[in-house]
């Protein structure tokens, strides 16, 4: 078992990573000082797949439980949602010294998260994470949302967990493609942490496929630490440090919605920084051999992704919605080579249409 304490300014929390951690760990729940009811925010097919565990963990936990099941898409990471949520909430008499155990991928923690941030003015919530990608990323740094209005996360808070508890053993039971979705922020921090980390995932990212525990733990690890760094420097964005978290994101984001959810989060990631890398070669950010050398490894995801035919206006237009943008005009995290990031880069319209066709080439049929 590996421990990873995340110092945010807000909050001051662990992440325990190991096998069977929540029911090695349940005590943990328990000992949450002065919380007695719980609400458990659950995505129903992990439910099914995992009833034995997640019913041994709830019996372990005091007070009254009340579970709240839902089926994990985007379109349900939303405003209706939340209501269903806090009418249970309400119903149950769950007051401010009750908390929050938010059990799924990304949409389930994003949500879950969020609704803890507000009922109540905040109640305490724990991450468990069940998919690769919200064990290295969603469930670590507290940024937590609903989908609204055809944009990506556009209401949410910061509002860290009171701890995170990544069961590896969840992973055995994710199919290839929530493996592969993984893999695409797992991509995004080689990027970010520079040629080595890369390196290593380039040559080894097959070994998620197999279940490869030695690998997994590993991109695990270094993800974690990788964010938790960033958030106990940057908790909310403020600086611009976190802003490198976002790379691929600018394009990943406007791709979900124009191909209104039919692509997973973490395959837009991949072909999002696909079309970055391209944006960062066009703006001679970045030489001819980086380029080659990080696409190559994208590439080799060209018959996993698959976009609708797209419209690139659209998709440019889309972007003007992020987050990050500043003055009117979108701002683009971009990298001279892996460990060296842009930050608020900005491009004009042929530029950025440029990288949306050469970066979606690869994808679509
Ligand atoms: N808050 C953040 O920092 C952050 C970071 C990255 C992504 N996100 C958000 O996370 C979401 C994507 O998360 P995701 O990829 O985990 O998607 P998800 O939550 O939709 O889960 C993906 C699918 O896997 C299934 N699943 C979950 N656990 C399983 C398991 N153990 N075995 C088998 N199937 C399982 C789910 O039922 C679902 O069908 C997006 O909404 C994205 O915007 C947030
Ligand atoms: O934690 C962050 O910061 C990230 O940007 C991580 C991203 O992988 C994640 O998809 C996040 O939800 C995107 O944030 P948003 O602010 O663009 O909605
Ligand atoms: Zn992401």
């Amino acid at each position: 078992m590996k421990k990873i304490n995340i110092n945010a300014p807000s909050r001051n929390y662990d992440v325990f990573i190991g096998n069977n951690v929540i029911n090695k760990y349940s005590s943990k729940i328990n000992s949450l000082a002065g919380y007695n009811d719980s609400i458990i925010i659950v995505d129903s097919n992990v439910y099914r797949l995992h009833k034995e565990k997640i019913e041994s963990m709830i019996k372990g936990l005091k007070g009254n439980v009340v579970v709240y099941k839902f089926k994990a898409d985007e379109k349900n990471k939303s405003l209706d949602s939340l209501k269903k949520i806090f009418d249970l909430m309400l119903r149950k008499n769950l007051g401010r010294s009750s908390f929050l155990i938010a059990l799924g991928g990304g949409i389930t923690g994003d949500l879950g998260g969020f609704a803890a941030s507000v009922y109540a003015r905040g109640i305490g919530y724990i991450h468990i994470p069940t998919t690769l990608l919200a064990m290295v990323d969603s469930a670590i740094g507290g940024k937590t949302g609903i989908n609204y209005g055809h944009t990506k996360n556009i209401i949410g808070s910061f509002y860290q967990p009171e701890s995170v508890l990544i069961d590896t053993e969840f992973i055995k039971t994710l199919p290839r493609d929530e493996l592969l979705c993984g893999l695409g922020e797992v991509i995004k921090y080689g990027l970010l942490i520079g040629d080595d980390f890369f390196d290593y995932v380039a040559k080894n990212y097959r070994k998620a496929f197999d279940y490869n525990y030695s690998f997994l733990n590993k991109v695990i690890r270094e993800s974690v630490s990788l964010k938790g760094s960033i958030v106990e420097k940057d908790e909310n964005e403020k600086s611009g440090l976190r802003k490198i978290l976002n790379l691929g994101h600018t394009f990943a984001h406007a791709i979900e919605v124009e191909q209104n959810h039919k692509i997973k989060h973490g395959q837009a990631v991949i072909a999002g920084i696909a079309c970055a890398l391209h944006l960062s070669n066009k703006l001679g950010m970045m030489n001819d051999e980086y380029l080659e050398k990080y696409l190559s490894l994208i590439i080799e995801f060209r018959n996993e992704i698959k976009l609708k035919q797209y419209n690139p206006e659209t998709l440019y237009k889309i972007m003007f919605r992020d987050k990050k943008n500043k003055k009117g005009s979108i701002n683009f995290v971009l990298l001279e080579k892996a460990g060296k990031l842009i930050i608020d880069a900005e491009a004009d319209k042929r530029d950025a249409l440029y990288a949306i066709n050469n970066g979606l080439q690869y994808f679509c049929e």
